[in-house]
């Protein structure tokens, strides 16, 4: 696989494969990228053609069911979501062509984080970071998008096709995400729209093409180390490979890919508004020898002033505000400061 020799190419000038070993055995991962046991099967499953043609009292109880099983999983995956079947191929077929590019050329949109924009290619051997992993990041917005997109596709009709079919998948993602929060301010009872309204679409939903190439170290190397997204919700796509793994109740538990499903998970923010009703899981992507995979990640993101609390809605005597209000910069920060390393962020938001 081309992207496994890039990675070589760059490692070999800079980083053996033993400056990515994790050095905590704590947190090396322990189960493999494709050790589906019985609790994989537990993982929520919402089917949200049903719950849209529901009405009356099944709809009260299906949203009974939706209520229960995310409040104690804040990790879902949707089926018979509607998004275009075809859209979604098209978008992982022109993500893979992103890393079978050449390194010379992906390292023309290489990143810098100091320049203040994501857009582009990101890269864990460049950045000494850790994690097995290539990505490609940009907001949904397509001038975003362009400015990424110009420094790697060599033609007009290509960054044309690329630009277009970008911002038809960022736009299926938004609305989906739009929905699944509908949903949730529905089955919670926050009537005043509070999980949504610190979102504007297009300038803060981000698009991250994640690359796992092939590790000789699986058990000792990761693709993305354990971590809750900062974020409000986050829809993730994964291929047939498998690697996405989520720790509850203190136990990793491997996401096996379901061909067609969505994996829905709540982040940070959303732990906050909901004032602790939805949780915000750890999870991590691991290795494995044979296959390069890939994910396609969207996050919801506030707006960087946004100050973030507890829904009205959602408290009361026997529920007090859990966490005090707070700016989402200061999620962000935290979370660096703590290298992402799977701490637990928000303990240092709590009342
Ligand atoms: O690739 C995966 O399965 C996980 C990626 C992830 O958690 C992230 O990008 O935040
Ligand atoms: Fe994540």
């Amino acid at each position: 696989m081309g992207t496994a020799a890039n990675l070589d190419a760059i490692l070999g000038e800079s980083l053996t494969i033993e400056d990515y070993y994790v050095t905590d055995p704590g947190d090396r991962p322990t189960v493999p990228h494709n050790a589906y046991d019985d609790a994989s099967d537990t993982i929520p499953c919402l089917h949200l053609a049903r719950i849209r043609a529901s009405s009356g009292e099944d709809r009260k109880r299906m949203l009974e069911e939706v209520r229960d099983a995310v409040c104690e999983w804040g990790f879902f995956r949707v089926v018979a979501h509607g998004v275009d079947e075809k859209l979604v191929d098209d978008t992982v077929a022109w993500a893979r062509g992103i890393f079978d590019m050449d390194l010379e050329t992906k390292l023309k949109s290489l990143v810098d984080d100091s320049s203040g924009s994501l857009a582009g290619y990101h890269c864990g051997v460049v950045k000494q970071n850790k994690s097995w992993q290539e990505s490609f990041h940009s907001w949904a917005d397509p001038s975003d998008f362009k400015i990424a997109a110009e420094k790697l596709w060599p033609s007009s009709e290509e960054i044309k096709y690329v630009l277009e079919m970008h911002y038809k998948f960022s736009m299926a993602m938004e609305e989906l995400a739009l929905e699944i929060l509908q949903l949730l301010e529905e089955t919670l009872g926050v009537t005043s729209g509070d999980f949504t309204r610190h979102w504007e679409r297009l300038k803060r939903t981000l698009v991250r093409f994640n690359w796992y190439p092939p590790c000789e170290e699986p058990g000792l190397v990761l693709g993305a180390g354990s971590h809750t997204d900062p974020d409000i919700i986050t829809i993730l796509l994964q291929d047939e490979v498998g690697g996405l793994q989520l720790l509850k109740d203190s136990k990793w538990i491997a996401c096996k890919p379901l061909h067609g499903s969505f994996v829905v998970n709540v982040g940070d923010c959303l732990q906050v508004l909901s004032n602790d009703f939805l949780p915000s899981l750890q999870h991590r992507a691991v290795l494995n020898k044979e296959k390069a995979r890939l994910s396609v990640v969207t996050f919801v993101l506030p707006k960087v002033n946004a100050t973030i609390e507890p829904s009205s809605h959602l408290v009361d005597e026997d529920h007090p505000a859990a966490f005090r209000r707070l700016m989402f910069e200061e999620i962000i920060n935290a979370a660096k400061e703590m290298k992402f390393k799977g701490k637990e962020v928000l303990s240092l938001f709590r009342v």
